[in-house]
């Protein structure tokens, strides 16, 4: 037993005005005060718990742990602000000083207390709750010192505060305003190789998800999967809508079989940074034992983007100490009998900057073999957006990837968000790589600054320092139709909200700047779906057409079904 010694809390809450619950464990183990930051023991299972309690990648960095509590409004501390302790037993804890919890309390509005153990919630009964007035739910220890509790059992009991810590949903944004959003992220300090980095991490998760799915498939059919094989539908696509592929697939199970041998996962990378999102993943599923392979249209080192091109040559390295296979420029047999044993194809061709009418070669024959892979079993994820897709307009070239699950960074796009974008992207999730909420917040501040001073001359002041005024988070310049488009539908959203609960005209509607100017207001004008429902509709299934509010038409292609 180690001596027992006086500690005083070594380093800041994690909080922000948005936290609606409070996480809090005794005090830091002596790991953790060496580590600097909470729950840092290598075996303890806090920070994995919390990132399949949410399904996300797990938080590597302190950044990203911090990115993520405050993501999903989680605040963290301890009850303790110094005591005498031997080691991390917290039942050796004597002489117990309780942290000021109003620091937090008076700045968010938290409405729900998570401690981790029986000491924690002790010690919180004791010292804080008197002063909070709000009772706390005891949570079991994620310390290795609980070892009879496994992760499985931790996720389950951990559940009331995933259900205590609703996220906000993620913004729609314009792909113009994406870039805008990357580069206030990179001027708060996380460069785009980190972002870059956070995506391929988020598209390796999924393409293990998945592998995990189909070696659970492959174990002793259970009665469910009994009766997927004999109706021969997908049972393990969360899809909430039809998709033109729910039709039979051939060799769909021959996939989870052969899924079974091998788990091959082939990604397919651009040239681009949509590429480098793919080679980042290639390193993570190589370094996490899978047998995954690489297909190229350029060797790394001649790669122009960047931070593609440092991803890529880093990924090559790993690549290659695993004994991974990279194919630069493949021909058309090699191309093909690469994805036909694909599991999971990873789609990291062409993201936001693809461009024109048409796939120019290799990739079109590349998209070609994918789908055919994909109509012979595999799973595709589209990083960002299906490749062929324009992230904009929806507008869907010949051939387009037909992805049974895209991942999209930061924030929904417009494309993605069509009537028929599903029939190319399938199931839609966003890759949180990153906090935005107090960014969109302060973009939206910054396009409301006023264009001009007293003086009549331009007024940079709420543009921290950039030379060039404020624009509408959401429109483009030139772009008054786009503009104008989204105002429509935010009035019409009032409008229908309104009616709904059968409220009266406000004396003076909103302007159109101070609808663009509130990034919530903006982000839910836009995000308004065209299949949304009055909420007191019976809603009998999924019809797209029979209700869609009178709004201008969103850009949408061709009706891929005609
Ligand atoms: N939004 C974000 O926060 C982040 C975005 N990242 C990734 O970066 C991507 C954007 O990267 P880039 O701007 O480099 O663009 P892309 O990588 O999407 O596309 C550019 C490449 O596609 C080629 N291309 C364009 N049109 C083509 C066509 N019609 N036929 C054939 N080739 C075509 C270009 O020559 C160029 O090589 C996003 O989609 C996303 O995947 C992430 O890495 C980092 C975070
Ligand atoms: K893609």
């Amino acid at each position: 037993m180690p001596a027992a010694q006086d500690v005083t809390h070594p380093f800041e809450p994690v909080f922000d005005e948005q936290s609606q619950v409070l996480v809090l464990g005794t005090m830091p183990s002596p790991r953790s005060r060496k580590e600097g930051f909470y729950y840092a023991h290598p075996r303890n299972r806090f920070w994995r718990v919390i990132a399949q309690l949410f399904d996300e990648p797990l938080a590597r960095t302190n950044e990203e742990r911090i990115d993520q509590l405050l993501r999903h409004h989680i605040a963290l501390w301890d009850v303790l602000a110094s005591c005498r302790i031997a080691g991390a037993k917290d039942a050796s804890i004597r002489d117990a000083v309780p942290n000021d919890l109003a620091r937090i309390m008076d700045a968010a509005p938290v409405a729900a207390v998570f401690c981790t153990g029986t000491a924690a919630a002790q010690a919180y009964r004791r010292f804080s709750e008197p002063k909070t007035g709000i009772a706390c739910v005891q949570l079991p220890s994620t310390s290795p010192a609980n070892a009879a509790m496994g992760l499985d059992a931790l996720v389950d009991a951990y559940r009331p505060l995933a259900a205590a810590a609703a996220a906000s949903e993620a913004p729609l944004l314009d792909v113009p305003d994406v870039v805008r959003l990357e580069q206030a992220i990179a001027n708060a300090g996380t460069p785009l190789s980190t972002l870059m980095d956070r995506a391929g991490a988020w598209i390796a998760h999924r393409a293990i998800a998945r592998i995990e799915a189909l070696r659970d498939d492959a174990k002793e059919p259970t009665e469910t999967n009994k009766t997927s094989e004999t109706t021969g539908t997908n049972e393990t696509n969360d899809r909430s809508c039809p998709h033109p592929s729910d039709e039979p697939r051939a060799g769909h199970d021959g996939a989870r079989r052969r899924a079974c041998d091998a788990s091959k996962i082939v990604v397919l990378c651009g040239n681009g940074n949509n590429g480098g999102d793919g080679w980042v993943a290639a390193r993570i599923l190589a370094d996490a034992g899978l047998p995954v392979s690489v297909i190229c249209a350029k060797e790394p080192h001649d790669l122009r983007a960047q931070p593609a091109r440092n991803a890529a040559i880093e990924a090559l390295t790993a690549l290659e100490e695993h004994g991974a296979r990279v194919l630069v420029s493949p021909d058309p047999a090699a191309l093909e009998s690469e994805l036909e044993s694909a599991a999971v194809i990873i789609d990291a061709i062409l993201g936001t900057g693809f461009s024109g009418g048409s796939v120019a070669a290799p990739f079109d024959a590349w998209i070609e073999a994918a789908v055919r892979a994909r109509n012979a079993g595999a799973f595709i994820i589209a990083a960002d957006v299906p490749s062929g897709l324009s992230a904009q307009t929806g507008r869907a070239v010949r051939p387009c990837i037909k992805a049974d699950e895209t991942v999209t960074m930061l924030a929904m796009k417009p494309g993605l968000s069509t009537p028929f974008a599903f029939a190319w992207a399938g199931t839609v999730r966003i890759g949180a790589i990153a906090y935005v909420e107090p960014l969109l917040e302060r973009m939206a501040c910054e396009d409301n600054a006023p264009a001009t001073g007293k003086d009549g001359k331009p007024d940079f002041a709420g543009s921290r320092g950039k030379k060039t005024p404020g624009k509408p988070l959401h429109a483009k310049a030139g772009d008054e139709d786009r503009a104008g488009a989204a105002d429509d539908q935010a009035d019409h959203a009032e409008e229908s909200r309104r009616r709904d609960i059968g409220a009266e005209e406000p004396r003076r509607s909103r302007t159109r700047t101070e609808q663009t100017a509130n990034p919530s207001a903006v982000c839910s004008a836009l995000r308004q779906d065209p299949f949304a429902r009055a909420e007191q509709e019976d809603d009998d299934g999924y019809d797209p057409y029979s209700d869609r509010p009178p709004m201008p038409e969103p850009v949408f292609q061709r009706d891929p079904w005609a």
